[in-house]
């Protein structure tokens, strides 16, 4: 359905997107994860045909709708978009609003669909609503409803929940996924959140100064990270020392891990990543002084700091009462 081929982008003299490969298949939800800065937004925007490419080529279904001397304005890609303020006409019922690009249908068939998109997105019977009438929740529906109204090939979203509630996000993002796969559409999201990445893409790409460091699902991403950018800022844990032994295994100060465990070779010699998982409280073990702890619902983070100074994190039960400064034994968890 997409295809991004070597797609490098810029502005002026500065390349910010290098060299980016994706794909998405017919019906999939990608997401672009990764820091301020990085080039989701402008990357997004070659896709829509607001930037220009400067090398590589981008094809939509089959045709090449962006390359080097070549550029099918916006318009003609077939594209929805929903961005980060919803941008509703505010001088436009819900019915309006949603009806915006079905102009080339007849009044009847554009009523018909407008109410089918309502349902899909659960306002029915709010059409006659004004957006300042709506919370931001709905509005954000809204603003989704008016996007897959005309049946785009390829749904674009720029950040979409950014103005809502924190703790209402992850929520909308996985109802925005149920209606996206009900309506089998194809869309590219960007974000910087990676738990409403994680609610709402098949596969995530995670980017760092303008390249895609990795292409997956939540699980290759979260527990095989491609590169220490991925590690350190897709979840929580510590790059740590290791040394490889004979048998293939990485030897930590905390023990002994298997070869396959997720590891990177650094200018400081090879690390090994340690999420919070991988570290338990443990009676005889390696001391640590506990420096922070974080209430995570059902269990406790403790970040933690080794005597050399190495910051380590550890998964710990609602039991362990740590404070600041406290000095807890540490090891690896058995499972790993
Ligand atoms: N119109 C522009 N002219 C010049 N530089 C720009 C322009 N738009 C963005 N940039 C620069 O390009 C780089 C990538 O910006 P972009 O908006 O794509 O990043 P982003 O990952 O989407 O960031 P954010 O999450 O903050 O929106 C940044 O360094 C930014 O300052």
């Amino acid at each position: 359905m997409l295809e991004v081929k070597n797609v490098s982008l810029g502005y002026g003299a500065t390349t910010v997107v290098q060299n980016v490969s994706l794909r998405l298949d017919q019906g999939e939800i990608g997401c672009l994860l990764g820091p301020s800065g990085c080039g989701k937004t402008t990357l997004l925007r070659a896709i829509a045909g607001f930037e220009p490419v400067r090398a590589g080529h981008i094809d939509l279904q089959g045709r090449t709708v962006a390359a080097v001397a070549q550029r099918v304005p916006p318009q003609h890609r077939d594209i929805g978009m929903v961005f980060q303020d919803h941008a509703l006409f505010p001088h436009l019922t819900v019915d309006g609003n949603v009806g915006f690009g079905l102009q080339q249908l007849s009044k009847t068939e554009r009523a018909a669909r407008v109410q089918e998109m309502l349902e899909l997105v659960g306002l029915q019977g709010m059409g006659q609503r004004w957006p300042h009438e709506l919370s931001g929740g709905q509005q954000q529906r809204v603003a989704l409803a008016r996007a897959l109204a005309p049946k785009p090939r390829l749904l674009l979203m720029d950040e979409p929940f950014s103005s809502l509630d924190t703790t209402m996000r992850e929520s909308i993002a996985r109802e925005v996924r149920a209606i996206l796969k009900h309506a089998k559409a194809t869309a590219l999201m960007v974000t910087h959140d990676q738990n409403e990445a994680f609610a709402m893409a098949d596969n995530v790409g995670v980017m760092s100064h303008g390249q895609l460091m990795q292409w997956g699902n939540a699980v290759q991403v979260y527990c095989a990270p491609a590169t220490q950018e991925v590690a350190r800022f897709v979840g929580e844990g510590a790059l740590v020392p290791a040394q490889s032994t004979p048998g293939g295994q990485w030897q930590t100060a905390l023990g002994m891990l298997p070869a396959g465990h997720p590891h990177f070779q650094t200018e400081q010699g090879v690390q090994v990543l340690l999420r919070p998982e991988h570290v338990r409280l443990v009676e005889q073990g390696v001391s640590a002084q506990v420096r922070e702890r974080t209430f995570r619902g059902s269990h406790f983070v403790l970040e933690l700091e080794l005597p050399d100074g190495q910051p380590i994190m550890a998964k710990a039960s609602l039991n362990a009462l740590y404070g600041s400064c406290d000095i807890v034994r540490i090891g690896l968890a058995a499972d790993l």
